[in-house]
């Protein structure tokens, strides 16, 4: 692949990246490392799936990967016993690895490093020059208790940016929340005398229930594992208002997870109510804007289609 394909792939479908020119230059470096961290929770699920797709386009860009299981992250966001955390972390990577990533991709646990007598002495350094407003500003929504504000909520974005150095990386990934954390690493890396890292922002996936973020601690989710049935249920009662594009989940799905893989999508419907049609994405947009396509339509060919996509994931996770 040459470096205008690998810089079109890696863009594709990303809200930004800070910067192009670095990207650029870190392309041109020998196996450069790319990172994301992950909070393990119970159900890996769509929204986690995008930032993985984009994972796998670093990897085929030549970037070596590197997927941090963040259990003291999760820990200090309250997600559980370490004890509980540590055995989750084992099914996502799994999870992480049906998705597609291939065999070399390293899997780090936080808890392996992050209480290293030099990585707590930096805890503390960055502790001394970052203000607390910048600090719980970063967190705004990634903290999962947003009223009974904790101190681990700052420690929490202070090991993040430090992960970065420990890790090596010259390229993180996150979804469009993480930003304000990895603008304070491009603020404060340099300042430590290290490099601040290239930083790529996917979108957010809606959940199903319209809400602005999929998240495996509401009912809104669609697993990567979901049984069949399961997805079709979901999909059947997801938020799908007639005529709306924005913020429509079921369209948000049909676009990373369809059309990413197929140029059209077979919309299956009784002669009566205008009979089968192919359509390909910007068709879909204009047809469901106009009313033209009735959501139970959509519903019912998206989970067709996305139960087929997701079955070689089910059948890894058996
Ligand atoms: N709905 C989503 N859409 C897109 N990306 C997501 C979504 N949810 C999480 N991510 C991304 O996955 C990465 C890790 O998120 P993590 O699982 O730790 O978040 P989370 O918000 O705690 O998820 P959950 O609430 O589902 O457990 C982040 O980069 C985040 O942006
Ligand atoms: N902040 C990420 C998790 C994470 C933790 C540590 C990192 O170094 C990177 C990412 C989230 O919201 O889920």
């Amino acid at each position: 692949m040459d470096l205008d394909s690998k810089m079109e792939n890696i863009k594709n479908g990303t809200l930004e990246v800070v910067t192009e020119e670095e990207l650029k230059e870190k392309l041109n470096k020998d196996r450069p490392v790319a990172y994301i961290g992950y909070e393990p929770s119970g159900n890996v699920h769509l929204g986690h799936a995008i930032t993985v797709k984009k994972m796998i386009d670093l990897q085929n860009a030549g970037f070596k990967v590197k997927i941090l299981l963040a259990d003291l992250h999760a820990y200090l966001n309250g997600k559980g016993s370490l004890e509980e955390i540590e055995e989750i972390s084992k099914y996502n990577m799994k999870c992480f690895r049906a998705l597609g990533l291939s065999e070399d991709t390293e899997f780090i646990f936080g808890s392996s490093y992050q209480t290293k007598e030099d990585y707590t002495y930096k805890v503390y350094e960055l502790a001394l020059s970052t203000t607390l407003t910048r600090a719980k500003r970063s967190m705004a929504q990634i903290t999962r208790d947003s009223k009974d504000h904790k101190v681990a909520e700052v420690i929490y974005p202070l090991m993040q940016v430090l992960d970065m150095i420990f890790l090596e990386v010259d390229l993180a990934l996150g979804g469009m929340e993480q930003r304000k954390i990895h603008m304070l690493a491009r603020e404060s890396l340099p300042r430590m005398g290290y490099e601040a890292p290239v930083c790529i922002h996917t979108p957010l996936l809606h959940g199903t229930d319209g809400s602005d973020k999929m998240s495996s601690s509401k009912e809104n989710y669609i697993a990567i594992d979901d049984k069949p049935d399961v997805i079709k249920m979901k999909l059947q009662k997801s938020y799908c208002p007639l005529g709306i594009v924005e913020g429509n989940p079921v369209i948000e799905i049909a676009d990373h997870f369809i059309f990413s893989e197929d140029k059209t999508l077979l919309i299956e419907r009784p002669d009566k109510f205008g009979g089968n049609l192919e359509i390909s994405y910007n068709e879909l947009l204009d047809m469901y804007s106009k009313e033209e396509l009735h959501p139970l339509d959509l519903k019912n060919s998206v989970s067709k289609r996305l139960i087929e996509i997701l079955e070689p994931v089910r059948e890894y996770l058996k």
